[in-house]
């Protein structure tokens, strides 16, 4: 399927976020490891939530997360303590995202794990058990969800856990979002200094938690209120936290310097609060920034200042080779489209220094990256039929995106 997207004149909406699939998916661990009485509340109803529901539910031998980064990492810890055996497997790019380094950690807790396909990468079978625990090393330059996972279970192991963490720590604000949202729970966990968490033995309590909604979802906001720059457009977005754990609030930063104005308010009689955003004059010329603290923002951003004419230098990417999809490559390849030449260094970083061709239109090809198609949809504002294909690819994290943005005026028609 493909969408041909034509955007309004300008924007004037109200939009109900999806909830954090993050924080879902470590409340839904913890939940389930406290014996759950109180199902978390406020659950994202995306589809990598949707697997951990299940594999929690399910008696089934095979758990399969499909594209669930998270989900895979998060349920191995678990299921590695977790009487049973089950195989935990996902999608053919899961089977190709690493899980090596989780397993080895896994294996040195005592955790009983045999890789069922290729060394080093889902599926796996699991045979869980109590764990004793301990003191353990571990690579913090791949992805924080191994430390997020091992994390997690710490305080359900027989002598709780010390993680040492080696080399260049990527995404640490999801680190510190696990800690948080473990201390909201009982658990006793926290950085003892630079690199080292301890997590004593102390089992959760379980309680009523509501999740908040997803600050990763309102970049694709925050990059449509850019783009219509002038004409004054206003979004109101629902349920995010101006103090929130989550790295990727910093986008209110990074757009601060793209012309976009964030403000807080709360409705006082029914106490939920709005985020709105609005366009400001004064955007800067030229970006540098680190997305080391948050990757999933990086795709808004690149499309987001190639639609501007601002050139950039962005660092800290060397992750986004192993997610959904190669999104370096795929950034590249789109944007040649558009008529934007980027390149990257080292497979770590991405230039654009106002490089052009001759734009073809074809449509974009989003990669099974939900947020290849949420990050490149804006540019309908600069080009009225864009074309989307797979644009059912945002399931992953914002299942309603396309209905949010039929609502806030964009013309949306499916073409086979
Ligand atoms: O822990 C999490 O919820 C996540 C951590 C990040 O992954 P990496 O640690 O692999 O960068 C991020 O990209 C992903 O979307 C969600
Ligand atoms: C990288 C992502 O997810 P995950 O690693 O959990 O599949 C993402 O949502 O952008």
């Amino acid at each position: 399927m493909t969408y041909d997207i034509t955007a309004p004149k300008t924007l004037d909406a109200s939009i109900k976020l999806p909830a954090s699939k993050s924080i879902s998916n470590r409340a839904l661990i913890i939940y389930a490891l406290s014996g759950g009485e109180h199902v978390p509340t406020n659950l994202s109803d995306c589809d990598d939530t949707a697997v951990v529901i299940n594999a929690l539910k399910s008696a089934e031998e095979v758990i399969d997360v499909k594209a669930a980064g998270t989900a895979m990492r998060f349920l191995s810890a678990y299921l590695s303590l977790t009487p049973g055996e089950r195989v935990i497997t996902g999608s053919e790019r899961m089977k190709h995202r690493p899980i090596g380094i989780l397993v080895d950690a896994l294996r040195a807790l005592g955790a009983d794990i045999e890789y069922a396909g290729e060394e080093g990468f889902p599926p796996l079978r699991i045979k869980g058990h109590q764990l004793e625990g301990g003191q353990l090393e571990i690579p913090g330059n791949v992805s924080s969800q191994f430390i997020s996972a091992l994390l997690l279970i710490g305080p359900m192991l027989k002598n709780g856990l010390q993680l040492t963490l080696q080399g260049e720590i990527i995404s640490r604000p999801y680190i510190d979002l696990t800690l948080w949202v473990m201390g909201s729970f009982g658990a006793q966990a926290s950085w003892m200094d630079n690199t080292t968490i301890e997590v004593k033995p102390q089992p959760y309590v379980n309680k009523p938690y509501v999740i908040e909604n997803d600050w990763s979802a309102a970049s694709y906001w925050y990059e449509m209120v850019a783009l219509f720059g002038d004409s004054m457009p206003e979004v109101r977005l629902n349920g995010l936290m101006d103090s929130s754990r989550q790295g990727d609030s910093i986008i209110k930063y990074i757009f601060s310097l793209l012309g976009v104005k964030t403000s807080f308010s709360t409705d006082p009689k029914t106490g939920e609060t709005f985020t709105t955003l609005k366009h400001k004059i004064g955007g800067v010329q030229h970006l540098d920034f680190d997305f080391i603290n948050c990757p999933d923002l990086a795709q808004t951003v690149v499309v987001t200042c190639c639609a501007l004419g601002v050139s950039f230098h962005f660092t800290g990417l060397a992750s986004l080779k192993i997610k959904e999809t190669d999104r370096i490559e795929a950034l590249k390849n789109e944007l040649r489209k558009m008529g934007f030449l980027i390149r990257s260094v080292n497979d770590s970083e991405l230039i654009w220094d106002h490089g052009r061709c001759e734009p073809t239109f074809d449509a974009i090809d989003t990669y099974e990256d939900h947020r290849m198609a949420m990050s490149f949809a804006p540019l309908a504002i600069v080009h009225p039929h864009l074309r989307v294909n797979h644009p059912e690819v945002v399931s992953k994290s914002y299942p309603h995106f396309w209905s949010d943005l039929r609502q806030a005026g964009f013309l949306i028609e499916e073409q086979q």
